[in-house]
This record gives structure tokens, sequence and C-alpha cells, in this order.
């Protein structure tokens, strides 16, 4: 075995390799540039693992002081060579590397391929493919390498056509040449400048050098230099004006492994009492682990220019952790350690100042552009509502940043829309909480709200039952849960019609004691048939329209997040219920009569109302998106129900 090692072999590729080369080197054409940004993302790679190992193992660390990617343009031969002096590979590395795909399905991969160049484009390095990309260039490509720590050099040839052959070399200096035999019609890669303005476009952001060797191109003279031609330079120490906005892109993607555009980017230089310099971008799509359980925010942390983690929950609230970005102070010591990361003043300092960096940054494109910031609100609404339960410093401002949906207008409005809207008496904002916006906007909790003319916002996230429960004020105006608005508040108001004008007053005077019975009474029977299946039944102003609904009690979770709690396995027990009544509507009024004709015996006018009682209840809970308690029983009575009623 040790003595085929060391000598020539043709090997073919893995069967997925086969397909993916087919993939890239056709259908990714007019976007075939990117194969640079592939290479020199892979020998960026290469050296940072060298500089890794150099720090960890001193024999190892030779050579390791000068980082960098140099492209070798060659007229003569028709070749690039893009040259790294990064960790190399030996021949088991090479085999596993370079001739299988060891990270993610090619099936999936080309499904992903949606035929649009650019987009796929992208695809190419999502997928850990980016190697192959070199062949979209090049009939052959010969890869030239000796791994750190080994004497053996290596070299693997492929034309990308089914195998590639692998042989040792002599080989003087660690690192790796990717040598590409470009086509007839890729000699645009040939030229310095093409090379400039790739490098330019994809890689500018990278702090480690990319050298241009023009001394083989076409007109190069032996006694050029070799030149740098990306800016060399940590991105976030750049002075901002100097920074394309497709640079910042580049890095955002490449730090976040996102494919989307940032929707902001917030880069400063913060001096004082604690100098630090922040890069963050606001994605403009959700990142995957937004909703992950731990709510980690994923900055990286560099103590002059030196990365030291991407596991740093002090650097910002977990309300922000959808931010992505850069955070490097030189007021922390290099090995600055664990606990020091929990809790030193110094971050806490820092993290006050990136939220508010990024508080006013959200307050000026709420202003100047009302539409990203709605695109914004959509994707991270939800997330940033967080903090209005637990950061009590920023409260105020995040609840002018905050967005709803209205029974009053389309699309999301502000509380200071709310307020302009208010009706000149009205002293409270009013709220509804749903499982969802859609379950909250069909509540018959809102029946009495519309019926007056007063605008309701609808919430639906889970988080916003437990920041309405503190019901914090805005502009001195209590935010108030519509299942806690007192009767007599809402009863204040008189009733409209569409146009907004007072409408007559429907209620029927003869009816309201109808065989004896007035609406506490018969909430009073409703009650006992009920038994402590509810809280408490009354009758309420808040219905028009349906018969009974659910309510909040002035106490403790609204219904929507003590079921959510329940749900989620938190929280104690769902309480009982407490059922409300409309004793106007025609059902109520029937039931009095049903209830008069048992007799004056309270007891059994109750015994009278115990079925549809029941089904009072139950149609109340499905009206809030709720199971009835008995789901079987429920489907019993109403079969029952639906029998007499068809056989009459
Ligand atoms: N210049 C190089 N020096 C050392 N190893 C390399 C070099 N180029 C490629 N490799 C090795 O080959 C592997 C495959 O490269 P390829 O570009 O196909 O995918 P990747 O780099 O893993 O994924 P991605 O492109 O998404 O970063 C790399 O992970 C690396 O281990």
């Amino acid at each position: 075995m040790a003595e085929a090692l060391d000598t020539e072999e043709t090997r073919v590729f893995d069967a997925d390799v086969g397909r993916i080369l087919d993939i890239v080197a056709h259908a990714l054409y007019s976007e075939r540039e990117v194969f640079l940004r592939e290479l020199i993302a892979n020998a960026a790679d290469a050296c940072d693992k060298r500089r890794f190992l150099a720090q960890t193992d001193e024999a190892l660390a030779e050579g390791a002081g000068d980082p960098a990617v140099t492209l070798v343009p060659d007229a003569g031969a028709r070749t690039l060579t893009v040259s790294d002096t990064g960790v190399g590979m030996n021949r088991d590395e090479l085999i596993a590397n370079l001739g299988t795909i060891a990270r993610s399905g090619t099936a999936e991969f080309a499904k992903k391929l949606s035929g649009d160049a650019a987009k796929d484009g992208s695809l190419i390095g999502q997928f850990g493919v980016g190697f192959y990309s070199a062949f979209m260039v090049a009939d052959e490509v010969v890869v030239e390498t000796r791994r750190l720590g080994e004497p053996q050099g290596w070299r693997w040839t492929s034309d990308g056509r089914g195998g590639y052959r692998i042989e040792p070399i002599a080989r003087d200096t660690v690192g790796t040449d990717v040598i590409l035999r470009l086509k007839e019609d890729a000699a645009e890669f040939l030229d310095p400048w093409r090379l400039k303005a790739v490098v330019k476009r994809w890689s500018d952001h990278l702090a480690l050098p990319i050298r241009l060797d023009p001394r083989k191109a076409e007109g190069g003279k032996e006694d050029e230099g070799v030149e740098t031609i990306n800016a060399a330079q940590a991105l976030w120490t750049r002075p901002k004006a100097e920074i394309e906005p497709e640079t910042y892109t580049a890095f955002y993607r490449d730090i976040s492994h996102a494919f989307d555009e940032p929707w902001a980017v917030i880069h400063n230089r913060n001096e004082g009492t604690i100098e630090y310099t922040n890069l963050l971008f606001i994605p403009t799509e959700r990142p995957a682990d937004l909703y992950e359980p731990e709510r980690k925010p994923r900055l990286r942390l560099h103590v002059r220019r030196m990365f030291i983690t991407d596991d740093c929950e002090a650097l910002l609230p977990g309300w922000l952790r959808f931010l992505r970005g850069v955070v490097d102070s030189a007021d922390l010591p290099l090995n600055v350690s664990r606990e020091m990361l929990q809790n030193t003043p110094l971050l806490t300092r820092i993290r006050q100042g990136l939220v508010k960096r990024v508080l006013g940054e959200l307050e000026g494109r709420a202003k100047s552009d009302a539409e990203g910031y709605a695109r914004f609100w959509d994707a991270f609404g939800a997330v940033v509502k967080e903090g209005l339960y637990e950061d009590f410093e920023n409260r105020d401002r995040l609840l002018g940043l905050a967005r709803f949906r209205s029974t009053a207008v389309d699309g999301w409005t502000s509380l200071a829309d709310y307020v302009a809207r208010m009706k000149p008496e009205q002293k409270a904002i009013y709220v509804m909480v749903g499982d969802s916006v859609e379950a909250a906007r069909v509540s018959p909790q809102l029946e009495g709200f519309k019926a007056r003319g007063l605008e309701v916002l609808l919430l639906g996230d889970p988080i916003d039952g437990f920041w309405t429960m503190i019901a914090p004020d805005f502009d001195g105006k209590p935010i108030r849960a519509v299942g806690r608005v007192a009767d007599d508040e809402l009863a204040a108001f008189p009733k409209v019609d569409a146009d907004g004008k007072a409408a007559p007053e429907t209620k029927d005077e003869a009816a309201e004691g109808e065989a004896g019975i007035d609406g506490a009474a018969l909430a009073d029977l409703i009650g006992r048939a009920l038994g402590d299946r509810v809280r408490a039944v009354r009758p309420s102003a808040r219905l028009v329209d349906s018969p009974a609904c659910l309510a909040a009690g002035s106490d403790g979770p609204d219904p929507a997040l003590e079921r959510l709690l329940a749900r989620s396995g938190r929280g104690g027990p769902v309480r009982a219920p407490i059922l409300e009544i409309n004793p106007d509507h025609a059902l109520l009024k029937a039931l009095k009569g049903l209830a008069a004709e048992a007799g004056e015996d309270a007891a059994a006018r109750a015994a009278a109302l115990a079925e549809p009682a029941e089904l009072l209840l139950d149609q109340a809970r499905l009206a809030e998106g709720e199971a009835p308690a008995d789901p079987a029983a429920f489907a019993r009575r109403l079969a029952q129900l639906m029998t007499r009623a068809y056989r009459a």
C-alpha cells in the first residue's frame, strides 16, 4: 500500500461530483467570473487554517507570517494560477476534498437551481461546490500542493470529465497553486484589468492581501512588480466613504452565510470612554436561526482585528438577534476570558451603545423609507416586540417603532397614528390579542368596539400576550386589551352606523325583562348550569351579533396568552373562562323563555338551561379558535340539536 501511495494513480469522481461538474460548467455560464471568488475564498480559508495551526503548534510556525493569494496570468501558456501560502493538502485530503462532495447532496443543489444565472451563482458557494466552478473557465485544472508539516508535494490533474490523476511531486513551499488551463473563450481572465475588476467586485472585503503578478500577462514586463489589488484591510477599519455598497454586501454574505442584500448597514467608529468600531447589518430576510429557543445574538467580536468569538451573548440583547456583523474594540484584552465576556461593564456599555445606534437607525428609516420599514417589520417585528417585554429602558422608543394591524386601516399602523385617530373622549389604546392577527380580527369580543366606531389594534404574535400584560403607556394613554375593558367604559361610547353617525338604539325595551328575567338574572342561571366550568358569567356591551364570548378577567394573563403558556407546557393550568353573554341576542331571549317555562324555582330554571348553556360556552370557545373542552360531548349535543331542528 505504502508503495502505491507514492506513485501516480488515476481515479474516478464520485457520481455526485460528475453531476455537479456538469451543472456548474453549463448552467452558470453568464456569471462564470464567480469561479475566481470561489478559488480566492478557498485560498483565504487555507491561509486562516494555517495561521491557526501555527498558533497552536510551534513546530508548524514556519513561513506562516506571510499569508497571501497571488494571481498569475500567463498569456504564453494560456493559464491563470491562483496561488496561496495556506495550509495545503496531502494526498488523502486531495482525494477527499476534490474528488467527492462532502457536504450537501447534489440532488438538493440541482433542485434549487432556478435557471437564473445570478441566483444560481450564489448557490455554488452555498453548497460547498466552489472548487468545481473552475471548470466553467478551464479545460483542465491542475492543483499542486504541499501540506503544512509534511515533506511530500502532490499534483492533482483533471479535465472535469469523469476522473482525475494524482501524483507525487517535489515542491519547496507549503501551500497550493490552482492552475487553470483556460478555455478558448475564457481568455479575458488573462487580462490583469479584468482580474482586478473581478477581485474588486467580489473579494475586496477580505483582509488577506490578493496580489497580481503581471509579468507573464500579455504585454507584461519582467521588471514589473507584484501589486496588491484588494484593500487588504479588515473592512470595518476602512473609512466608510471608500467602501462600495457591494463590498459591504459581499462581507455581509461572507460572515452571515446569507444570500440576501443587507437592508441597512450601520458602520461607526465610537470614541470616548470606550473605543470600538461597529459594522452591523440588518438583513432583508429572516435568518434561519431566528426562532431558535436560545435566542442567541451572532455578532462577531474582534479585539484589535483579531477574531475572538461569535458567541458573546452580552454584546446584544436577544431582541436584536437578527443583526449580523462585527464589533472590534481596542479596550478589551486579547486573551479575554469567557467569564469576562459574560459580564464586564465594558461590554455592557458597548451593548448600550449598539442598541442606541440601531434604534436611531430604525427611527430614521421608519421616517424616510416607510415601505422598506414595513418589510423590515414583517420580517423582524415579532422579535423586536420581545424588547417591549424585557427592555424597560428602551420601551418608549420601541413602542414608537412598533407597527400593528388594525380594524381601521389596511397595512401596518403606528401607535402615534392610532392616537391621532382616537375619539376625543377615548382615554385608552385598545388592542386585541389573539392566536393570530386573523383570529383576533374575527373575535366576537370586537363587535361592541366596531359598533361604536372604536379602532382596535390586532395582535397575533406569541410575544404580544406578554408585553400587553404589562400594559405600558404610550403618549400618556394606557394600552388596554379589549377583554379587560369594563362594560361601562365601552357603553359610554354611543353606537354608530357605517358612516360613523350615531345609530338609533336598537335595544328592545320590552324584551329586557322578558318573562321577568333580565340580563343579569339570565347570566346567573347560565352560571349555575355551567358550575365550575366557568369563573363567571356576565352580560356584556362587547357583543352585538354574537350570543356569547370568552373574556379576560381584570387579573392574570389574557386567554390567548394562557392558552399559549399551556400549549408550551409553561404556566399553570388554564383557568376556567369568564363567559360574557349578549342578552339582546335572539338566542339569549329564547333562553329566557325556556327558563321561565321551568317555573319559578332557580334550580329548575338552571336545569332547563343545562344543554344550551354547554353549547353556548363551547361555541364561544370555537369563536376564539379554541376546541370545546369535551369535543365528543359537543358533537353529540350539536347532533341532537340538529336532529330536533331538521325534524321539526
Ligand atoms: N487552496 C486550497 N488550499 C487548501 N485546501 C483547499 C483549497 N481549495 C480547496 N480546498 C479544500 O477543498 C475543499 C472543497 O472546496 P470547495 O470550494 O469545493 O468547497 P468548500 O470550500 O468546502 O465550500 P464553500 O465553497 O462553500 O466554502 C475545501 O473545504 C478545502 O478543504
